[in-house]
C-alpha cells in the first residue's frame, strides 16, 4: 500500500466494477501525453520531476535567507496571489498550530497582495507598526496588479524605515529567471532573487522558492517536504490503474463527471486544512475549467459546514461528489471529560478521544451522503507532517495532469483569466487600453 491510502470503496453505488478497467486505455494515452510531452501544454511539466531535479544551490540559499530573516525581522511580508500565494499559505496553516504565531521567537509570515482590499493592506501596515520586517515579493510574470500594488506600498515603508541600502537587503524577489519587470527591478537594485522555473506554472509552484522561502521562514522542515514529494514522485509512476492510486483518483473523478457529477467538494476534518482546499481549487480549476467543460472544484470544511452546507449536500441537486482528505492521526488529541449530572447527555463519550469522535462523524457522513446520492472518495493521509504534505501535494498535482488529459484539455494553460484583466485595465485607464475602456464605460 502506498503511503497515502486512497479509498474508493464507497463508490459501488455509482461506478460499476468494470468501469475503472475500461478507462485504462484512456489513462495510458493520458499518461503518455504527460510523461512523454506529447500532450498540449507540454512546456509546463517540469513540476513532474521537481522533487528530484531541483536547484540544490538555490535550496541552500533559501535556508540561509530564511535564517537571516529569522534574525532580523519580526515579520516577513509575503506578497503574491494565486499560485504565488496559495501554496505557502496552505502549507503554513497545515504544518503549524491553529493559532500560529512566531512573533516571540522568530518571524511571523504574513501575506499581502492577495486582494485589492485597501482595508486589509492598511490593517497589515498597522499590525507591522514599527517592527522590523522584510519583504518576499513573489510573481512569475512580475506584472500582476494585486501584488504590484502591495509591493509599492510596503517598499515605500521599507525604504523610509531603513534607507535604500538596507532596504535592498531586506527585499527577496521570487520570479522568472530571466524575464519580467520584477526581475529587472531586482537586478537593478541588487535584491536577492529566487527562481520560478520556466516549466513550472504558478499553481504547480509550491515546491519551488515560491512556497519554500516562506515555509522555511515559518520554521517548517523543507527537507522533509521535498522528501515526501520525492517519494510520491517515485510512487505514482505506473500507468496501471490497479497500481497507481493518484491515477485511480483521476480516472474515477472523470467517470463521475461523465455521469453528471460536475462539482467536486474537497473536504477536510481539520480547520487548519481550509487553505489546503483553496490551493487545490486553483490547481484543479485553472487546470481543468476550459473549453466550456470541466469539474467545478469547490470545498467544505467539516464538521463545521455540516451545520451549514450539510443539508444541501444531503438533499440538494445531485451533481456533487466529494473527496475527503482525512488525517488518520491528529497532531494532538484530547479526552472528553466526565461531568456530573450529565445534563448535556454526553456522558457516554466521557474518556473517549475527541479525534475518535471526529472520525466517527466522518464515517457517518460518508454513509449518509452515499445514501443521499453523493459519491464519496477519501484520501487518507497519515498525519500533518511536512513529509506527508509534500507527498499529498504531489498526489494531487500528478492526478490533475492525468485528469486534464482524460478530459481532452490542456491542463497547463489558463487563457481565461485574461478576460477580466483586459476589462479592468480598460476601466482603470491603463495606457494602451483606452479604446477598450471607452467601450466598456459606455456599457456601464
Ligand atoms: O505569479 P504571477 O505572475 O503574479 O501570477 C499569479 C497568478 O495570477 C494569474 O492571474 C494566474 O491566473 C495564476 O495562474 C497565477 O498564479
Amino acid at each position: 500500500m502506498a503511503y497515502l491510502n486512497f479509498d474508493s470503496s464507497k463508490l459501488t453505488k455509482f461506478v460499476h466494477d468494470n468501469e475503472l478497467a475500461e478507462m485504462q486505455a484512456m489513462v495510458n494515452a493520458a499518461d503518455s501525453e504527460l510523461r512523454n510531452g506529447t500532450g498540449a501544454g507540454s512546456d509546463f511539466r517540469d513540476w513532474l520531476d521537481l522533487p528530484t531535479n531541483y536547484d540544490h544551490e538555490e535550496f541552500d540559499r533559501i535556508k540561509k535567507a530564511a535564517a537571516k530573516i529569522n534574525q532580523d525581522s519580526k515579520y516577513l511580508i509575503t506578497i503574491g496571489i494565486g499560485g504565488s500565494y496559495l501554496g505557502a499559505q496552505m502549507a503554513l496553516d497545515f504544518l503549524h498550530n491553529n493559532f500560529y504565531t512566531r512573533e516571540e521567537e522568530t518571524t511571523q509570515v504574513v501575506f499581502a497582495g492577495n486582494s485589492l482590499s485597501s482595508t486589509y493592506l492598511q490593517d497589515l501596515i498597522e499590525l507591522v507598526g514599527d517592527a522590523d520586517f522584510s519583504i518576499n515579493i513573489i510573481s512569475k510574470s512580475g506584472t500582476t496588479t494585486e501584488p504590484a500594488v502591495a509591493f509599492r506600498v510596503f517598499k515605500e515603508i521599507l525604504i523610509a524605515k531603513y534607507g535604500e541600502e538596507e532596504a535592498n537587503k531586506r527585499i527577496y524577489a521570487t520570479t522568472d529567471a530571466n524575464r519580467g519587470a520584477l526581475k529587472e527591478e531586482a537586478d537593478a537594485n541588487g535584491w536577492e532573487t529566487f527562481v520560478i522555473p520556466d516549466g513550472v506554472g504558478g499553481r504547480f509552484s509550491v515546491l519551488t522558492a515560491v512556497g519554500l522561502l516562506p515555509i522555511a521562514v515559518s520554521g517548517a522542515d523543507i527537507d522533509e517536504l521535498m522528501k515526501g514529494a520525492r517519494d510520491a514522485q517515485n510512487e505514482y509512476v505506473d500507468a496501471d490503474l490497479t497500481k497507481n492510486e493518484a491515477y485511480q483518483y483521476a480516472a474515477l473523478r472523470n467517470i463521475l463527471y461523465r455521469k453528471g457529477f460536475t462539482t467536486e467538494l474537497l473536504e477536510n476534518y481539520e480547520p487548519n486544512m481550509r487553505m489546503f482546499s483553496e490551493w487545490w481549487k486553483q490547481l484543479m480549476g485553472e487546470s481543468e475549467g476550459k473549453d466550456q467543460k470541466g469539474i467545478y472544484p469547490s470545498s467544505a470544511n467539516f464538521t463545521t459546514d455540516l451545520h451549514s452546507l450539510g443539508q444541501y449536500i444531503q438533499e440538494g441537486l445531485r451533481n456533487l461528489f466529494e473527496t475527503v482528505v482525512k488525517v488518520d492521526k491528529p497532531t494532538k488529541d484530547i479526552k472528553i471529560p466526565s461531568q456530573e449530572g450529565n445534563l448535556d447527555g454526553l456522558e457516554y463519550l466521557q474518556g473517549k478521544s475527541m479525534d475518535w469522535v471526529n472520525t466517527k462523524a466522518y464515517e457517518g457522513v460518508v454513509l449518509a451522503h452515499t445514501d443521499g446520492g453523493v459519491p464519496v472518495m477519501t484520501v487518507h493521509i497519515p498525519d500533518q507532517s511536512a513529509y506527508t504534505l509534500g507527498y499529498t501535494i504531489y498526489f494531487f498535482e500528478v492526478a490533475v495532469g492525468i485528469s486534464g488529459y482524460l478530459n481532452g484539455i490542456n491542463p497547463f494553460n489558463q487563457p481565461g483569466v485574461e478576460a477580466y484583466k483586459t476589462n479592468m485595465f480598460g476601466l482603470l485607464g491603463k495606457p494602451g487600453y483606452e479604446e477598450i475602456g471607452k467601450k466598456l464605460n459606455d456599457q456601464l
